[in-house]
Formats: structure tokens, C-alpha cells, sequence
């Protein structure tokens, strides 16, 4: 049986028995036999007829997880009170909170942070909407927006469904880049209506985070909101993911001593994620890039290609390669995996791929292949998973993205950004410590939110929040305040 780990499928189970910890002992016994991870043990109550006993444990997935609760109930002496899926615990009521910034204890203060006084800051800004930046939440809020239509692995899942992942994104921004990022998830799937949403919310946002929307909607919307917003547009997707890659790719070539100018690299995948982790791959330097999807090796004089792959295709590919998986991986240094689960063959990395194969296997929650099969023969593995070595996600790039482009007022993402944020990101891992077992920092490493801050805002240490330098009022810009109040200006 596979080991459990601590993980989301944790469960506290509240028993009763009669006052004989022994029972307890046997409780935890029983777990460990079924493969269950007993994490916590705590006596809730305590009486002389009976103990009440919560017991944490983790299982593999939900049957295991239930089966580790029949097993408890199967104690003699242990009658089965209540179980509480402990992630589900953690999501009532939401994971996210707006909460005032400013006391609102007195009339003054009522006063000033309401009417009459916010009258005269909503006129300032009327006069020049550019202080919205500085004299509200705009400059230092996202708006992470979704259809609902590509939801992590679980598809198409509307827009309530994918709340709890939107959260979490505006959490993470939170967390790793003091963000207040907003979900946003619209009751519709239809580009012109999204895009249009998203113009009308714009006024109250300093960026807009595209989320879990399918392609190839996701490129149009993208374009056309880059096109008419003046504040940066990013699809997380596709330039989160892009970043990461490029990044954990510069390590393991590192690691294995090539160039990227001169390694084969194969894309599985060129849906949202593949198609911009070409691009920057391009961008970056990389000549030989060949894409495999459904229809096999994308290539340019393949004219039965839709013209989205035809597009691709014309990028990469340079060497007309046609057929399957296996014939895109002859003497290739480089496997990116963003597509399906377990369509890589170990035994393909063996035979057909160069020295030192590099495999990055991204699916997700199933990775393409195995990570510890595919580390029996490649130098250097990655996936999307946090129970192996070298996770890439996202997160390490959105949080500092956006705190980078929020603080130097973009109004554009550039492809330079996102290779200065791979950069940055990659740059985070010394010399020292870098090995095939560790290309990319963790998601919790204190330096990479900052790090990518300052590549993507090209000026010094990151802010982390709150605005600084001259507030302009109305027309003026002042970098002291002018008035004996010494605070601002009197707008007339
Ligand atoms: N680990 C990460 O950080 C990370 C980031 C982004 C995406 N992903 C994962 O990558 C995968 C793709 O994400 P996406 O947003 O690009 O989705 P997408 O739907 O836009 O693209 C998926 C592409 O894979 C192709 N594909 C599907 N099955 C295939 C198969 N059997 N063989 C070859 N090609 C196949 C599809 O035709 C499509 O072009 C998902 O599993 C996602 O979870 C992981
Ligand atoms: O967004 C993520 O955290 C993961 C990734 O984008 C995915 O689609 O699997």
C-alpha cells in the first residue's frame, strides 16, 4: 500500500470509550496497520464513565481516509462520534476577509473615512483619476478572474465550484506579496461577455489575474484585454506557469551542463501552459523546440493541423520531425510535460532521449509519467507535486509578478518580465545548493515573492504594500505635505 502523508485527506475522528487509555493506544495502533498517519491525539473530555478522544489522521485518498474511520469503529470498546474532514473544516465560511485599515471608533473618524470627508477625496480623484492608485485599495489589489471553465485538473466546473481555488489564489497573493487580490468568477463562458466584465470591474483593480480559463478562449481574452485596459493583464495559466518552467529549466541545465541555445526540448501539451512555455522558451534563446499533442508531433508542413497548432508549429520545430512521442524523443535533452497523465514511458527516456535527459512532468494531479519512475533514468525530474522533489507551480511566480508590476504602476506584462522573474526565481538557487534534486526554490523560500518583484518592477527592494513617494492631489504632486496640518493639501 502506497504510504499516506500528511496531507488534504486528514480527518480528526471524535470517539468515545469507556476511561481506558489502553483503548487509545489500540486506537492508534489499528491506524498505523490500515496505513494511516496518526498526527494528533487529544483528550476533549474527560469523565469518570467515559472518555471523548479526537484523533487526527491522514489516509491516501477519500476511500482510505473512510476506511481508516471503519477500522476505528471496529475497536471493541470505541463507539464512533463524528468525523471531520479537516480541509473541508479549514473552508467554512471561506479563507478570505476584507477588514478595515483605518479605526472607525469616533464621529471624527466616521468623518473623515465617510462622509462628509471621503466627498472631498472621490472629488480629487475625479479631478485626476490617477491618485485611485494612491488614495484606494486600487494600487495594491488584483482581480482574480475566472469562467470556471478549466479548473485545476477538475475541467469545466462553473463558476461557484471554482471559488474555493479563486480563495486560494487571493490568499497566496496575500500571503507571499501582501496582495489584496480579489476571486472574481463570472456566470459566463462566453469571450465577449468576459471581456467585457472584466473592462467594467477594471476601474476598482491595479491587475487583472486570468484564472482556470480554457483555451483557446483564454489567448483572445487575454489579447483583447491587454488591448483596451490600462492596467497589466496576466493569465497565471500560461505566464505563471511559463516562468517557472523556464526557471526550474535554466537549474537542471545548469545541473547537467548544457545550453539551452543547444538542447532538443519536446512540449507535451500546446494548450494554455504549452503554448506560452514555448514562447518564452523562444525568447529565452531556445532554437529547438517540437510540440506533441494529440494529433503527434506538431509540424509545420503538416497542413491537417488547426490553426491554432498551425501557429505553433511554424514557431517551433525546426527540423520537420513527424509521428509520435517517442520519435519527438530521439536525442532530445528536454521533456516538458503540461497535457495527460502517464503518456511518457520510462523506458522511451532510456532509449531515445540524449545523455542526462532532463523529464518535467506537469500534469496536473497526475503527472505524464511517475516521478520516481522516470528518475530511475532521467538526470533531473520536476513535477507538479509537493510529495516529490522539485514542484513547480505557479506560486512561485504570481505573488512577486504582480507585487512587481502593482509597484512600478505597469500598465503592460512584457515577455522581458517574464524572463527576468525566471531569472530571478532561478537565481535564487546558489551554487552551493543547487543539485537534480533541487532546481527550484520552495514555494515558501522568503526570498522569491522579492525577488521576482523587483525583476518584473526593475527598481530597488520591493515595497510590499502600501504606496510611498509624492501624493498628488487633484493636479499637484506633492512630496511634502504643503500645510501646517501636515497631512494634505486642501483640495478647493
Ligand atoms: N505544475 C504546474 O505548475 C502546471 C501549470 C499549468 C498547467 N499544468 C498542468 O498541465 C496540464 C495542461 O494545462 P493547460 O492549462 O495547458 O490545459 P489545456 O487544456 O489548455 O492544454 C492541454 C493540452 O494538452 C493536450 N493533450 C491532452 N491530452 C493529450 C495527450 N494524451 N497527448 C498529447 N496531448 C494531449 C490537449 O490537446 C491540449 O492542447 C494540466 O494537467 C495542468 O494541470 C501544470
Ligand atoms: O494553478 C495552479 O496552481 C496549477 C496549475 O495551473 C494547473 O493548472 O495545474
Amino acid at each position: 500500500m502506497a504510504a499516506a502523508t500528511p496531507s488534504s485527506y486528514s480527518v480528526t475522528i471524535r470517539l468515545h470509550t469507556s476511561p481506558d487509555y489502553a483503548v487509545v493506544g489500540r486506537v492508534a495502533t489499528v491506524l498505523a496497520e490500515q496505513g494511516g498517519i496518526v498526527t494528533a491525539i487529544d483528550i476533549a473530555d474527560s469523565r469518570h464513565d467515559r472518555l471523548t478522544v479526537d484523533v487526527t489522521c491522514s489516509g491516501i485518498n477519500v476511500d482510505h481516509t473512510d476506511g481508516l474511520v471503519e477500522a476505528v469503529e471496529s475497536v471493541d470498546g470505541v463507539t464512533v462520534h463524528k468525523v471531520s474532514d479537516r480541509t473541508f473544516l479549514l473552508h467554512l465560511g471561506g479563507k478570505i476577509q476584507v477588514r478595515s485599515k483605518v479605526a472607525l471608533k469616533t464621529r471624527d473618524d466616521l468623518s473623515m473615512a465617510y462622509t462628509p470627508g471621503v466627498g472631498r477625496v472621490s472629488a480629487a480623484i475625479a479631478k485626476n483619476p490617477e491618485d485611485a492608485r494612491r488614495l484606494t485599495i486600487k494600487g495594491n489589489t488584483v482581480a482574480v478572474v475566472t469562467d470556471g471553465s478549466a479548473v485545476l485538473g477538475l475541467g469545466n466546473i462553473g463558476p461557484e465550484a471554482a471559488m474555493p481555488v479563486m480563495e486560494g489564489k487571493a490568499a497566496l497573493f496575500k500571503q507571499f506579496a501582501d496582495i489584496d487580490a480579489w476571486p472574481i468568477c463570472l456566470a459566463s463562458q462566453d469571450t465577449d461577455e468576459i471581456v467585457r466584465a472584466v473592462e467594467m470591474i477594471a476601474p476598482g483593480f491595479g491587475g487583472i489575474n486570468l484564472e482556470d480559463i480554457a483555451a483557446p478562449r483564454c489567448f483572445e481574452i487575454e489579447r483583447r484585454l491587454r488591448k483596451s485596459l490600462d492596467i497589466p493583464v496576466f493569465h497565471d495559466d500560461q505566464h505563471g506557469t511559463a516562468i517557472v518552467v523556464l526557471a526550474a529549466l535554466r537549474n537542471a541545465l545548469r545541473v547537467v551542463g548544457k545550453q539551452l541555445e543547444e538542447s532538443h526540448v519536446v512540449v507535451s501539451g500546446g494548450g494554455a501552459a504549452g503554448s506560452a512555455i514555448v514562447t518564452l522558451l523562444l525568447a529565452a534563446g531556445a532554437k529547438d523546440v517540437t510540440v506533441f499533442d494529440r494529433e503527434g508531433l506538431l509540424s509545420r508542413d503538416d497542413d491537417s493541423l488547426s490553426s491554432d497548432k498551425q501557429k505553433l508549429a511554424a514557431r517551433t520545430n525546426p527540423r520537420k520531425l513527424r509521428g509520435d512521442l517517442p520519435d519527438g524523443l530521439q536525442e532530445a535533452d528536454v521533456f516538458i510535460g503540461v497535457s495527460a497523465p502517464n503518456i511518457l514511458k520510462a523506458e522511451w527516456i532510456r532509449d531515445h532521449m540524449a545523455k542526462d535527459p532532463i523529464v518535467f512532468a506537469l500534469a496536473n494531479p497526475d503527472p505524464e509519467i511517475d516521478p520516481a519512475e522516470a528518475a530511475q533514468y532521467a538526470k533531473v525530474v520536476a513535477s507538479g507535486r509537493s510529495d516529490y522533489p522539485n514542484q513547480i507551480n505557479n506560486v512561485l511566480a504570481f505573488p512577486g509578478v504582480f507585487r512587481g508590476l502593482l509597484d512600478a504602476n505597469a500598465e503592460n506584462v512584457t515577455t522581458d518580465m517574464l524572463i527576468r522573474a525566471a531569472d530571478a526565481i532561478a537565481g535564487v538557487v546558489t551554487d552551493e545548493e543547487i543539485n537534480p534534486s533541487y532546481i527550484i526554490p520552495s514555494v515558501f523560500h522568503s526570498e522569491v515573492a522579492d525577488a521576482v518583484a523587483v525583476a518584473i518592477s526593475g527598481e530597488g527592494k520591493s515595497t510590499t504594500g502600501t504606496p510611498t513617494g509624492p501624493i498628488k492631489v487633484g493636479s499637484r504632486s506633492t512630496a511634502a505635505p504643503v500645510d501646517d496640518t501636515g497631512i494634505l493639501p486642501r483640495v478647493r
